[in-house]
């Protein structure tokens, strides 16, 4: 097995068992190989399983192929997989239709081992590229955290998500203190190896997979806190504060603390027609405000938050 085919999820979903095994066997020297027997069933897997490459049978009762992957590409929860049909028709109209409906790539009947085999090599090959230069599109060239497009591109589609489950999101928005000092005192070089174990601290502080941690700017750091209500908010702002604090980086020109410390304002909100990500952030800017004016080393929870307090 290569490097690849060790990461590679590859889904079957085929209505004809004798055909997920043909295909399974086929491939299964190329990835880890997981299959459905319907759309709906295949789809729920492609969400929870997110597989670098989809098998797609076109003729399948209840939901066929073209449907199918018509979901993947307008769902934005379900990861974009590339789509290769495997079909006992290919007439020019059938391929056009799947081309259409979001396939890379057809697969005719009867399989010949050899052509499955490179046809998924292929596509493989070129989703690992692809997720290899996405991943790095993505990220901060100094901390490695994620950059701030790719966080406006995830807020969006949290934002959209909470909204329709109608439920509480929330944002911190981080700002390492007096860090203009910091550069004055131990030199811009100390001072880029100090934002990086800051962002290391509040990267592998993670605890869900939905949470998203980018560089917003310069000594400023966003964190996406998906599902979170006001005492969620507080619990994190307290936790942050204190996981930095921890790092207990000298910071001798500080005028608030011996060591390197953060100021953190934190909103959450529930989406509504009404409301917009400008305005949550806003919300979270004005709360980091006040903990900067209130003295730093401390965190705010704005508005219907259940009051502020320092770290
Ligand atoms: N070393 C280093 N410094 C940076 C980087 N990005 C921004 N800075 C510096 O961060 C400093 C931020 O300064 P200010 O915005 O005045 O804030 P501050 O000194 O942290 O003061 P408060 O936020 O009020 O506590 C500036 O001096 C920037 O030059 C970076 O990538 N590396």
């Amino acid at each position: 097995m290569s490097a690849q085919s060790d990461t590679s999820t590859i889904l079957i979903i085929d209505d004809n068992a004798e055909t997920i095994q043909l295909l399974a066997a086929m491939v299964r020297d190329q990835g880890k190989v997981i299959f459905a027997t319907d759309g709906i069933t295949g789809l729920e897997m492609a969400r929870r399983q997110r597989p670098q490459l989809i098998l797609l049978d076109v003729e399948m009762h209840h939901m066929d192929g073209f449907e199918v992957c018509r979901r993947i590409a307008a769902d934005p929860d379900l990861p974009h997989s590339p789509v290769i049909f495997v079909t006992a028709h290919s007439t020019t109209e059938s391929e056009l239709a799947g081309l259409a409906a979001g396939a890379v790539d057809f697969i005719t009947k009867p399989l010949i081992a050899p052509v499955v085999q490179a046809r998924v090599r292929t596509h493989l090959r070129l989703q690992a590229a692809l997720q290899s230069l996405q991943g790095q599109a993505s990220r901060d060239g100094l901390t490695g955290l994620y950059n701030r497009r790719f966080f406006d591109e995830r807020m969006a589609e949290e934002y959209a998500r909470h909204q329709r489950q109608r439920d509480l999101m929330g944002v911190a928005l981080i700002d390492v203190d007096h860090f203009k000092l910091y550069n004055d005192h131990y030199g811009h070089q100390m001072g880029d190896s100090c934002l990086k174990a800051v962002a290391e601290a509040i990267g592998s502080g993670t605890r869900r997979p939905a949470e998203v941690v980018a560089r917003y700017g310069g000594e400023e750091f966003v964190v996406l806190l998906p599902n979170s209500d006001w005492a969620a908010l507080e619990h994190y702002g307290a936790w942050i504060c204190g996981r930095v604090a921890a790092l207990n980086l000298p910071h001798a020109a500080s005028l608030t603390a011996p060591h390197v410390s953060i100021s953190v304002g934190l909103s959450a909100m529930l989406p509504d027609p009404d409301t917009s990500i400008e305005m949550l952030l806003g919300q979270a800017d004005r709360a980091l405000y006040l903990a900067k004016q209130q003295g730093r080393n401390c965190y705010r929870v704005a508005a219907e938050g259940a009051g502020s307090h320092g770290s």
